[in-house]
């Protein structure tokens, strides 16, 4: 693998929350375009691995790199811009604002870019189409279904064209079939923008589907790639 390859790499994460360990020494590379599941049993630190790749939480100790930049080398403002330029987050519970309707939702990180209002809502109504809920553009989140809300998450978290979309349970909070819909949306979507997608769940199903799976057990991943 060339170092041109790889988008993001994590090296020996080790983050603590009190004295509970989430991650003991946890790596893991995301090369450009790929499709990388992370599953493991509850309670293993998938999420607090997650938030390591996207920088909202510094862990202990060991790094994180984005295209070859240390993250814990940039200040909290400078690695606020590159998630919101290059990344793209969707979380599974609280992440749309509820006083906006959906295409607000979507078009507020390109406002917080600084685009022009006409160009963002476009944008937005665009990625609402994509994920096919273009008819609740004018809905709040409190009037939509949970599969519509994920949609949702999901257009937001493209809406910047990041070249990374990381991802948290985005099945949790549904049932079955919606669930399914909701992550065929967000493989589609990322495979036609060519953006890495990284996706924590519990779903082997879901696993299958992707290019790579990386399995954490007690905050350590058993991925034999990451250590290559
Ligand atoms: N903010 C926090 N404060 C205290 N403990 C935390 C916090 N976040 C995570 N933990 C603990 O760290 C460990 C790993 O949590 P994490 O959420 O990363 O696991 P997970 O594999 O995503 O779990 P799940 O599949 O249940 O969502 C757990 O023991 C959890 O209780």
């Amino acid at each position: 693998m060339t170092q041109n390859e790889l988008l993001l790499q994590a090296r020996g994460l080790h983050k603590g929350f009190g004295s509970t360990p989430a991650l003991r020494g946890a790596s893991v590379v995301v090369r450009r375009g790929e499709q990388l599941a992370v599953t493991g049993p509850s309670g293993s630190g998938k999420s607090t691995l997650l938030h390591c790749l996207a920088g909202t939480l510094l862990p202990d100790a060991g790094w994180v790199s984005y295209d070859g930049h240390r993250l814990d080398g940039l200040s909290a403002d400078a690695r606020t811009r590159l998630r919101r330029v290059h990344i793209g987050l969707v979380l599974q519970f609280g992440q749309l604002v509820p006083e906006l309707t959906a295409l607000e939702n979507v078009a507020l990180p390109l406002l917080l870019e600084g685009r022009r209002r006409a160009d963002a809502a476009e944008a937005a109504r665009q990625w609402l189409d994509r994920v096919g809920i273009a008819g609740r553009a004018d809905a709040t989140p409190a009037e939509l279904s949970g599969g519509e809300q994920q949609r949702v998450a999901i257009a937001r978290g493209l809406v910047s064209s990041p070249s990374v979309v990381l991802a948290d349970e985005p099945t949790g909070a549904l049932d079955t079939v919606g669930g399914e819909q909701v992550v065929q949306v967000l493989v589609k979507a990322t495979r036609e923008t060519g953006a890495a997608l990284v996706v924590v769940t519990h779903d082997h199903r879901l696993a299958a589907w992707m290019d790579r799976e990386v399995v954490l057990r007690d905050g350590q991943t058993v991925d034999t790639e990451a250590d290559a």
